[in-house]
């Protein structure tokens, strides 16, 4: 190893490696190989951008390899392929130069995959004679004749991810391309200041960060490990996208008639929502009931609300009725697993993850969540169901069709009123959805269903 940078670049191979590998998540993997290998600071700091930024760019990236190599990247090695993917990134997306990158990419296949060292080399030299932009031309889709097929290459997206993006953008691709060149940077990260235990000015100022634009408990990051401050290891705060935040507290400020106790969180793994709802429930003498169905994730939901008016059940949501009288609750939350597909900026291999076929059994699921919660309300309360997915199967679909077949009297309810006032780009209502391009959070989306009967 010639130098820290050099030890940087076998950090994220290793990070990599395992995101491959081992199907391991790279903000879970990074830290602990960035640990053992005792790397901190600026070179840590590059590490997790060649990591972050390699996953990301893994479309053009390998588009890229397999004309420069000639072949499929699938018929490369993988160790060599992880290592020449990191080379390509670097010299394509970064400013390290050229011969930096390919003598330092060399080093690195001598280390893991000895035998393939002078063909990462011819590779390499190859990749680093044309730029990004004279690359994609070579390899992405025509834009004239294939919009959404250069899009998906030229931005680093699967195909199917950019017709899902686009058909919930209604049709508008260069809304589209504004939107996956936002996903392709690094979020900041949001903390939720907790209503009645901290002021977020206070937060802000404690953590260095600045108020949000928006959501009146936001407080955005410039940087920094959030464990570390005190405010949030006493619970006074959480990590929380701010888009989770406005949809957690337009379902607490949408009007019901009667009384406004009961809450309840149908699916609240890992707690963030429930974190905020418990804090406002404190305010205003309600009590949250929070449901989750995997072990680790309500143990998770315990530690996130502990000193808060919530009660964490072990439980299936879809079986609330089991526990709980039909009508029991004034409000219900129902944050339905989905594709994550509004979030892949936060999780750089998530894209490459998800497939079409994920879309039937989670769509089921969701439609039995919401079908649960719309019978833990009752009439006249409030169901707020949220995706941090904008797929239009898994957000307008899942509601129209759960509402018509649930034999209730449902009405959708505006939901835009219950925004910050003058938030932009928030649609034709009822239903809102949120985008990283418009608002610079995460792609939330919340549809308010009020039971009639
Ligand atoms: C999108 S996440 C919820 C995020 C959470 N509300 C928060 O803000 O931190 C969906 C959660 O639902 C849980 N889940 C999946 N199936 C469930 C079920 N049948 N009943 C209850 N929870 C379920 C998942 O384990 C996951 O923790």
């Amino acid at each position: 190893m010639k130098n820290e940078q050099d030890k940087a670049r076998r950090v994220a191979y290793e990070a990599v490696a395992a995101v491959h590998r081992d199907d391991a998540y790279a903000n879970l993997v990074l830290p602990l190989i960035q640990r053992d290998w005792g790397l901190y600071g600026r070179d840590a700091a590059f590490a997790t951008e060649l990591t972050y930024g390699t996953l990301r760019a893994l479309g053009a990236v390998d588009a890229i390899l397999a004309v420069a190599a000639d072949r499929p990247v699938d018929r490369i090695d993988p160790q060599a392929r992880d290592a020449m993917r990191l080379g390509a990134y670097q010299a394509l997306y970064t400013r390290v130069p050229p011969h930096a990158t390919v003598s330092s990419t060399v080093d690195l296949v001598r280390d893991v995959a000895p035998g393939a060292a002078g063909f990462a080399n011819a590779v390499l030299r190859r990749v680093v004679e044309q730029d990004l932009e004279t690359w994609l031309k070579q390899v992405a889709p025509d834009e004239a004749t294939d919009r959404v097929g250069h899009l998906a290459v030229a931005h680093s997206h699967p195909e199917w991810v950019v017709r899902a993006f686009a058909d919930a953008l209604g049709g508008d691709l260069d809304e589209t391309a504004r939107l996956l060149v936002e996903d392709n940077e690094r979020p900041e990260v949001h903390l939720c200041a907790r209503p009645g235990l901290i002021d977020p000015d206070e937060l802000a100022e404690q953590t260095g960060g600045a108020p949000g634009a928006f959501s009146p408990y936001a407080v955005y990051l410039p940087g920094g490990a959030p464990g570390d401050f005190p405010a949030i290891q006493h619970g006074l705060a959480h990590v929380q996208d701010e888009g989770s935040q406005l949809v957690a507290s337009a379902l607490v400020d949408a009007a019901i008639d009667g009384p406004d106790a009961r809450w309840l969180d149908l699916c609240a793994g890992p707690g963030g929502k429930a974190g905020l709802l418990g804090a406002i429930a404190a305010g205003r003498g309600a009590h949250l009931t929070a449901i989750e169905s995997v072990p680790h994730r309500a143990r998770l939901v315990e530690r996130t609300t502990r000193g808060l008016p919530v009660e964490v059940r072990h439980a299936d949501g879809r079986e609330v009725g089991l526990e709980f009288a039909e009508g029991w609750f004034d409000r219900v939350l129902v944050d339905a697993p989905c594709t994550g597909l509004g979030s892949l900026r936060r999780r750089p291999e998530a894209r490459w993850r998800r497939q079409p076929s994920d879309l039937p059994p989670l769509t089921k699921l969701q439609r039995e969540l919401l079908a649960a919660g719309l019978r833990a309300v009752r009439p006249g309360g409030v169901v707020g169901y949220v995706t941090c997915s904008p797929h239009l199967v898994e957000t307008q679909v899942t509601v129209s069709e759960t509402a018509r077949r649930s034999g209730l009297g449902v009405e959708l309810v505006d939901a835009r009123p219950l925004l910050p006032a003058g938030m932009p780009g928030l649609g034709s209502g009822p239903s809102v959805q949120l985008w990283p391009h418009r608002h610079g959070t995460d792609a939330m989306f919340l549809a308010l269903l009020r039971r009639m009967d």
